[in-house]
């Protein structure tokens, strides 16, 4: 049965998704792209500071430890930021295509309540390439990596050169970016196409 056709269904001429040779192993750490992404950043104390690893295929999987300064309701996960734990980690898959892309569209289905203190396990895949355009899915999993699915969430990233930083950016913070000692994390956050 075929559901609706949005956005987010890749077209039929989509083609499948290719792991960069260069790609980071399965269960490497990616590391932050910039010390002060709200996603990632160790630099951000009420950051979501998740972890993310290279998976199998093009894939990934992070963890993010919901913290008091999370909430929304009482006790419980601020929808908005698990929908960044969601973005974050669908981000984290541009360093497997070695590609740069920015969240175009984001659709999130909120499943279970997500309470203070939980492990969330994410896992997300690229699902299709069709030009500049990205599609991916990812879930976030509470109880452990195969426990019961609490957010959910399909995207469209839309790849983008450099520019898109230096131009919409602020100075201060791409001086401090480009600046970094971790030619690394340069590389991740500055790299296109190699
Ligand atoms: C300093 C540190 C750097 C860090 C770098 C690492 C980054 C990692 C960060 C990780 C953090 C986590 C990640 C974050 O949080 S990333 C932060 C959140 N995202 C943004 O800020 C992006 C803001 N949006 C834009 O800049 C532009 O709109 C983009 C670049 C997305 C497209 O504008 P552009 O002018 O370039 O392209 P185009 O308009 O010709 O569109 C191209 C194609 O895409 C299709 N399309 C576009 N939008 C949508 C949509 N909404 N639904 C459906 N389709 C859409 C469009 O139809 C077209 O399709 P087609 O006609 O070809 O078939």
């Amino acid at each position: 049965m075929s559901g609706p056709t949005t956005s987010l269904t890749p077209p039929a001429d989509a083609r499948r998704p290719v792991r960069h040779p260069d790609a980071p192993a399965p269960g490497e750490l990616l590391g932050s792209h910039y010390d002060r992404c709200f996603g990632c950043g160790g630099e951000q104390p009420h950051g979501l500071h998740l972890e993310t690893r290279a998976g199998e295929g093009v894939g990934v999987t992070a963890v993010f430890t919901v913290k008091e300064a999370h909430q929304g309701a009482p006790g419980l996960a601020h929808g908005g930021v698990l929908a960044t734990a969601l973005d974050e980690t669908l981000g984290g898959l541009s360093w497997l295509l070695r590609t740069i892309a920015v969240t175009g569209r984001l659709e999130t289905d909120y499943v279970r309540p997500v309470p203070v203190g939980t492990e969330l396990h994410l896992a997300a895949e690229v699902t299709a390439v069709h030009g500049r355009k990205i599609y991916g899915t990812a879930t976030g999993r509470i109880g452990g990596p195969d426990g019961p699915v609490a957010v959910r969430a399909a995207a469209l990233f839309v790849e983008v050169k450099v520019d898109h930083f230096i131009e919409n950016g602020r100075d201060e913070e791409i001086r401090s970016a480009m600046s970094d000692p971790d030619q690394i994390k340069v590389a991740r956050a500055f790299e296109v196409n190699p």
